[in-house]
Order: structure tokens, then C-alpha cells, then sequence
């Protein structure tokens, strides 16, 4: 087992990361840092690089050039980093229709090296937190995509990560579960864990995030806290860097 970054240290770092896509550049020498207890939103129109980013943080997709740390470490060097210390939730979650909600736990559980007595107790834990009880028994390919929703993100909390990871987790919630999500996500900051997620609403980025990060043609055009924005103050700058391609309100 890899030991927890000291406190001080942010859990992630990115320095100078590229990755092409499609023959094209998709992110381009990005620098994020992100500490413990932080929720860092990260908003860019379709096609502005945030899954890419996100998939280059969770270990999905490795980077063209520059480095990942998580805890400190270099990801190429310790892979197994994202196993112990991280939760991700993509865009779509990934379940096997044929599986129940209680074995996609158990299969997440094992994948993160928790076995018996432990795995039992996260599994208690997250069907509690997330109210999973109804749909322990169910089949994932006969859920809806809200309750897809809900189960990838119990799958990704399970092992209590340092950093989670969340691919507009806002689509497909109806909104009460977008209020449950919210308030999840606060939890889990004020409990430590940094998270960055990926989203086009403004008012999720108002509602949840301590930092925004405003992402356009793969180009980092803005990181600075959300207190300092008020809605509308966060539109206009979100609209001048994309209707600007970046160009002015870098
Ligand atoms: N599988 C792929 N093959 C080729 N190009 C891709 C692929 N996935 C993404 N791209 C390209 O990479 C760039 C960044 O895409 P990405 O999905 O990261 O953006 P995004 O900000 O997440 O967009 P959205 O909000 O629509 O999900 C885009 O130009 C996109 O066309």
C-alpha cells in the first residue's frame, strides 16, 4: 500500500500536460494543482478538452507530454496509484448491464484491494450514504440513467479516495438527486478528499466548487476561486473566453 501524500502537498498536479486526439491537439500544456478539501470545477464548452483531462487524471488515457502527480508520485511510474487513491466517475458510467448493483460493489471493492471485513463495512457505508438499498438486487442494464448515476458514483466512492473524479455528473439527474449530489459532494470536501469535475452549468460550478478552471481549444484561460464570482460575473468571463477563442480574456 502506497502511504497517503502529507497534508501539505496538493493531491494533484499537473504540469505542462498535452494530449492530441483525432490528429488534433486536445489539451495543451495544462498546469492544475489541487489540494485536499478542494472542488475545483472545470468548464469548457463541447469539445474543450475536460473528459480528456479528466481521462488523462483517472489513468484512462495516457498523456503525449507532461506529468501527472497524484500524492506526489508520478503516475507513468506508480499506475497503480489510481487504483488505491482515486474515484472516478466518466461521463457515462461503466457497468455490465448483466450484473446486479450488489456485485458491481463487491467487483469495485476487490478491484480496490478490499476484501471481507472491510469490504463489508464501505459496502454498509456507501448504501447507506447513497440510499442503494432498492436497487441492491437489480440488474445495472435495467436501471435508469439517474440510477446508473447514483451506482457508478457509490462504485467510485467505495474505497474512500483522495481524489475524485467527476465527468459532468450533473447530466441526467432530475432535481432532487442534483440537490443529493450537491450536498454528497460538499461531504466528501469537507471530509478532505479534493474533487474536480467537468461541467457547461454555471450553476453547478456556483453551487459546488470552491476554484474554476475555464477551459477553450484545449488552452487553460482561467483558474481562480468561485467566491470571488458571482454568477454573472462568471458568464461574462465564460462567454469571452469562448466567443473570443481564448484570445482576449486569457
Ligand atoms: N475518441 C476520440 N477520437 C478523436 N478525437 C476525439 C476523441 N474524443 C475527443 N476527441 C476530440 O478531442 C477534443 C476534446 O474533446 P473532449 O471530449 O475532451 O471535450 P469536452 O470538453 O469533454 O467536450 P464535451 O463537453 O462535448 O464532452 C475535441 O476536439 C474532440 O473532437
Amino acid at each position: 500500500m502506497i502511504a497517503p501524500t502529507p497534508d501539505s502537498s496538493p493531491v494533484l498536479q499537473l504540469e505542462h500536460v498535452s494530449r492530441r486526439r483525432g490528429g488534433r491537439p486536445a489539451v495543451r500544456e495544462l498546469d492544475l494543482s489541487l489540494a485536499g478539501g478542494q472542488v475545483l470545477g472545470l468548464l469548457g464548452v463541447n469539445g474543450a478538452g475536460k473528459s480528456t483531462t479528466l481521462s488523462m487524471i483517472a489513468g484512462a488515457l495516457r498523456p503525449d507530454g507532461g506529468t501527472i502527480r497524484l500524492d506526489s508520485r508520478d503516475f507513468a511510474e506508480y499506475p497503480e496509484l489510481a487504483r488505491q487513491r482515486l474515484g472516478w466517475l466518466p461521463e457515462r458510467a461503466p457497468l455490465w448491464p448483466e450484473l446486479t448493483s450488489s456485485e458491481h460493489l463487491d467487483a469495485h471493492g476487490r478491484l480496490r484491494g478490499l476484501r471481507g471485513t472491510a469490504l463489508r463495512q464501505a459496502r454498509e457505508r456507501i448504501i447507506e450514504r447513497l440510499e442503494l438499498q432498492p436497487l441492491l438486487r437489480r440488474l445495472a442494464g435495467a436501471l435508469s440513467q439517474g440510477q446508473r448515476q447514483r451506482l457508478g458514483l457509490a462504485c467510485a466512492l467505495l474505497h474512500e479516495p483522495a481524489l475524485l473524479v467527476l465527468d459532468e455528473p450533473g447530466n441526467a439527474l432530475d432535481p432532487v438527486q442534483t440537490a443529493t449530489l450537491r450536498t454528497l459532494i460538499r461531504e466528501q470536501a469537507a471530509a478532505g478528499t479534493a474533487v474536480i469535475l467537468s461541467t457547461h452549468l454555471l450553476a453547478e460550478v456556483i453551487a459546488v466548487c470552491s476554484r474554476v478552471a475555464i477551459l477553450h481549444e484545449g488552452v487553460l484561460h482561467h483558474d481562480g476561486p468561485v467566491a470571488a464570482d458571482d454568477h454573472a460575473t462568471l458568464e461574462r468571463r465564460f462567454f469571452d473566453i469562448a466567443m473570443a477563442g481564448g484570445a482576449q480574456a486569457a
